[in-house]
């Protein structure tokens, strides 16, 4: 019998702690030393739904050079990435929870830059979450129909598509396979969100993540969406609620930066025992 089958014998294995925002979930490995080195096939393993813990990306917590904290994303399929918006959610709420830092606000690094976030009274997170920028006008395929959309960085990179075929269409769309991108304009792949407005200040949106697939939500695209969605309403500035799959978050946008409100919930601890 092992260490981590036995009830009366010390936990062996990787500590993680298990997390969601609105849906879209995370492995957080704790590294407050910055000792550890995941590989690509370690984030696999812990991101399989079947045979590990089951995320869609892995978050190490770890000392940062330019800020106390770094948020070290990894996709599920063990890519890196800039920036996870509902991830620094989720970040933050591990921070706090563990006494790592205080309840005010919180600064940490990400490959986007830093980030600062805070814990509000009613125990959604808020994340300050940098410049979304509107790019070049392009197109997503999927199921061989063309949907026109335009690119927003947001630290990552977006296609936003707008549906004007209502809720129906969004439904009925095939994300089990990657849509299809201009690969010139998105040489690094591209987070792919279909948007349907339903009032000025309110859309409801599916995404295909750059490797992770289809999640229950984004919120650096929540971000990329409202940016947008703004812009159909003829303001650069704003509020926009977004509807996901997982649930609901609320981007306030102020000049070029946003800031992203929601839910994060840590659900689990535990010792990974896997390889
Ligand atoms: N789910 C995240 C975005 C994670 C990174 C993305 N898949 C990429 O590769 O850029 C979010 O909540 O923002």
């Amino acid at each position: 019998m092992t260490d981590a089958a036995d009830p009366a014998g010390p936990p062996s294995g990787l500590p993680f702690v298990k997390g969601h925002g609105t849906e879209n979930d995370f492995v957080l490995v704790p590294d407050r030393e910055g000792l550890l080195d995941l590989t690509p096939d370690q984030v696999r393993a812990l991101c399989d739904r079947r045979a590990g813990i089951g995320a869609d990306g892995v978050i190490r917590v770890a000392p940062g050079t330019l800020a106390p904290f770094f948020m070290d994303y990894r996709n599920a399929d063990g890519s890196l990435a800039e920036m996870c918006g509902n991830g620094a959610r989720v970040f933050t709420r591990f921070l706090v929870d563990a006494g790592w830092t205080g309840p005010g606000p919180v600064t940490f690094e990400t490959r986007a830059g830093l980030r600062t976030a805070e814990v509000g009274p009613d125990g959604d997170v808020t994340v300050g979450m940098g410049p979304a920028v509107l790019g070049a006008a392009s197109a997503a395929v999927v199921g061989g129909v063309r949907y026109p959309g335009v690119a927003v960085d947001v630290g990552n990179p977006h296609l936003v598509c707008r549906l004007d075929g209502g809720l129906a269409e969004l439904a009925a769309l095939d994300l089990t396979r990657a849509p299809g991108v201009d690969a010139e304009l998105f040489p690094a792949g591209v987070n792919v969100e279909f948007v349907v407005p339903l009032a000025p200040d309110r859309v409801r949106m599916r995404v295909h993540e750059r490797g992770s697939g289809e999640t229950r939500s984004c919120g650096t695209g929540t971000v990329a969406v409202a940016t947008v969605a703004l812009g159909w309403a003829g303001r650069s500035v704003g509020s926009v609620h977004v509807l996901v799959p997982g649930g609901a978050v609320r981007v306030d946008r102020t000049g070029q930066d946003s800031s992203l409100t929601g839910p994060a919930v840590l659900v689990a601890t535990g010792h990974w025992t896997g390889t």
